[in-house]
């Protein structure tokens, strides 16, 4: 998304000076902190004040139900075993474990990600936090381990839209992007202003991650594994820069990290080591050593503590579990962390909450330019299904040439069939299986408080369903004429929305399917859906349909479509059919659809019938997308 006002910095304000400044500065990792690198020029941003918050947690615990085919039962199994802790405001705290311990499980628990199975209280400046409540959200974000961005547009693109969305209309643009081009000059991204996100390296696209979620300026930052994929340098830059976030107007920073080099952990305030499921060390890192050493597990001369405490974790010191817990009960408060902030930091008057985000009309128009400016940067997926449109209907109007006219309906017959299915297959499938691939990215967004579901879902629809029509138009106006229809403005028309129609419902379905099933389930569960509907109306009458399935005969969108083309083509008193030889069995059409049971088709009936569907299904799919982003 593009404003008009907006200027690329490289180009602007910012000198090239400054973008090598930074880019040196980027490799020397954490020995730069106490330079005069990005990180540390504070004073300049401008970004409003926000209350600080403490976090505490007691008895949290995480339950999760499996499914035993072997026993045909369901079982309890407990991840967290009540865990707590505390994380004051200001502090960078690392919670590390073995793989499997359960960090990235109370990360999520903590930042609300997780919901269903959490049980435990969670305090924010002492009062019990709701997990869903606006407030929170608005206060905290979550950043995930991978990151999630829209390779298609550019740094300076996704900020900008992220700002709008996120700032809302009482802010002004100038003011946006002024944020928008400190948040990138503090995190050393402005020399990427006008790079693709696609083209960012692993270190770059975790900050740009952090900077889209800083633009409201959270009091809370969750972020999920922010070092793993990246090299030592890019590393000591990442845990730097949230050091710096800590600091920087006391936000509370939790972040799961892996094995962390020794120099690494030093620059954590808090640290919280949980190993199957229990906590087993929380407090300040540099009383980690001495801790263990009470325990009877002595670090080693020159060996890293991070690799130490997991090791310990793990058994290798003949530690049991259980004498690590209890002596993490042990630990002194005055040793786990300090005193809990009550009440309103100093400098009242300057604390803002969040402003309010972009409204229903304006997220809408926002999420819809974004979709056209990745559709107009990759369009090569919307030009290949246009060109396979266009070219499936030379194919068919060249196979079927003159079928339209002519008394040998049975041509006909099949071209109509194979058109309608055709159009559902491609209608279905090509949002089959990009659907799931969104799911990622809305998932980030969503719980970020970028903007509703309903906006999101509008924009994707003005998108698709256009684009479908389109595709469907192109193949229907190509094999419509070559294969010689009637050239009948109302039936033309007819033809055209009942087709088109039936292939935006198949894509209501695709929605649908793609979003309440698995990828490997969808594949397959489309297309079988589609045939299982085209049986009914095709090979065979309703007489003959077995009363079981009498009701799908009802329901079956292609039914109604199918009927209501052939009716279009055949019924509405067309006059006979050319007939080439000495006798044509169906060179009068009422008899031929007089004989297939469809010579009281009403058209009408049947369209209201297939964008019914239509509606429903997508009706059904945003219900179904609402309860996967809020029933987690
Ligand atoms: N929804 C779930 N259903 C079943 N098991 C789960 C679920 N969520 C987590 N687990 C299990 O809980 C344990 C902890 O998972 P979690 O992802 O929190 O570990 P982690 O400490 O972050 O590990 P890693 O460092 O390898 O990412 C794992 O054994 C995982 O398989």
């Amino acid at each position: 998304m593009t404003t008009s006002t907006h200027y690329s910095p490289s180009r602007s304000s910012l000198s090239c000076c400054q973008f090598d400044r930074g880019s040196q500065d980027d490799v020397r990792g954490p020995a730069i902190i106490g330079n005069n690198n990005y990180f540390l020029r504070k004073e300049k941003y401008s970004f409003p004040k926000r209350p600080q918050l403490d976090l505490s947690f007691r008895d949290v615990r995480y339950r999760v139900k499996e499914w035993s085919l072997r026993n045909f039962s369901i079982s309890e199994k407990e991840i967290l075993h009540g865990v707590s802790g505390e994380f004051k405001a200001g502090e960078l705290v690392a919670i590390m474990g073995p793989s499997g311990a359960g960090k990235s499980t109370l990360l999520n628990a903590l930042a609300g990600f997780t919901v269903k199975g959490v049980s435990g209280e969670v305090l924010v400046n002492g009062k019990v936090r709701v997990p869903q409540s606006e407030r929170w959200k608005r206060t905290s974000c979550y950043i995930q381990q991978d990151s999630i961005l829209r390779p298609c547009i550019t740094v300076g693109e996704a900020m900008t839209l992220a700002a709008h969305l996120k700032l809302g209309c009482t802010i002004s643009s100038a003011y946006k992007h002024t944020q928008v081009l400190e948040l990138l000059e503090m995190l050393g991204l402005t020399h990427c202003y006008d790079t693709l996100c696609g083209k960012l390296s692993g270190g770059q696209k975790k900050r740009l991650d952090i900077a889209l979620e800083l633009l409201t300026n959270p009091s809370v930052l969750f972020l999920d594994e922010p070092t793993t994929g990246l090299d030592s340098s890019s590393c000591s830059q990442c845990v730097a820069l949230m050091k710096r976030l800590a600091e920087l107007e006391r936000r509370t920073v939790i972040c799961t990290i892996h094995q962390p080099s020794a120099l690494l952990l030093e620059m954590f305030d808090t640290l919280y080591v949980v190993a199957g499921g229990y906590c087993i060390y929380r407090g300040p890192v540099r009383s980690l050593l001495p801790h263990l050493a009470s325990v009877g597990a002595h670090c080693p001369p020159y060996h890293n503590p991070a690799d130490f405490v997991l090791e310990v974790a793990i058994g290798e010191y003949d530690i049991s579990l259980d004498k690590l817990v209890a002596a993490a009960e042990t630990i002194p408060n005055d040793q786990k962390t300090v005193a809990l902030t009550t009440g309103l930091p100093e400098e009242t008057d300057r604390i803002k909450e969040p402003p309010s985000p972009a409204g229903f009309l304006t997220q809408c128009y926002l999420l819809y330019k974004r979709q056209l400016l990745c559709l107009k940067r990759d369009y090569t997926l919307l030009m290949a299904r246009l060109l396979c449109h266009l070219l499936i209907g030379v194919i068919f109007g060249y196979l079927y040439m003159g079928s339209g006219y002519r008394a040998n309906v049975l041509a006909n017959y099949v071209y109509l069939y194979g058109s309608l299915l055709l159009l559902v297959y491609t209608g279905k499938m090509a949002v089959t299986l990009a659907f799931p691939l969104e799911m990622r990215i809305l998932t980030r967004e969503h719980f970020n408080r970028w903007y509703r579901l309903a906006p999101y879902y509008i924009s994707m629809l003005l998108v698709e369903i256009p684009f479908q029509a389109a595709c469907a138009a192109t193949y229907l106006a190509v094999s419509y004429w070559l294969t010689g229809q009637p050239v009948e403005t109302n039936r033309i028309i007819f033809f055209m929305i009942v087709s088109i129609a039936a292939s935006l419902t198949a894509q209501a379905w695709g929605f649908f399917i793609g979003v309440t099933t698995p990828i490997k389930i969808a594949v397959f569960a489309g297309p079988i859906i589609a045939v299982l509907f085209s049986i009914f109306g095709f090979c065979i009458r309703y007489i003959d349909t077995p009363i079981l399935f009498r009701w799908m005969f009802h329901v079956s969108y292609f039914r109604a479509g199918f009927h209501s083309l052939l009716y279009t083509v055949y019924g509405f008193d067309r006059m006979d059919l050319k007939c080439d030889e000495f006798y044509c069995h169906y060179k009068r059409p009422t008899k031929f659809l007089n004989e297939m049971d469809i010579n009281d088709v009403n058209v009408v009936n049947n369209l209201i019938l297939i964008l019914g569907i239509g509606v429903l299904m997508h009706l059904l799919t945003a219900s179904a997308l609402w309860c996967k982003l809020n029933r987690r």
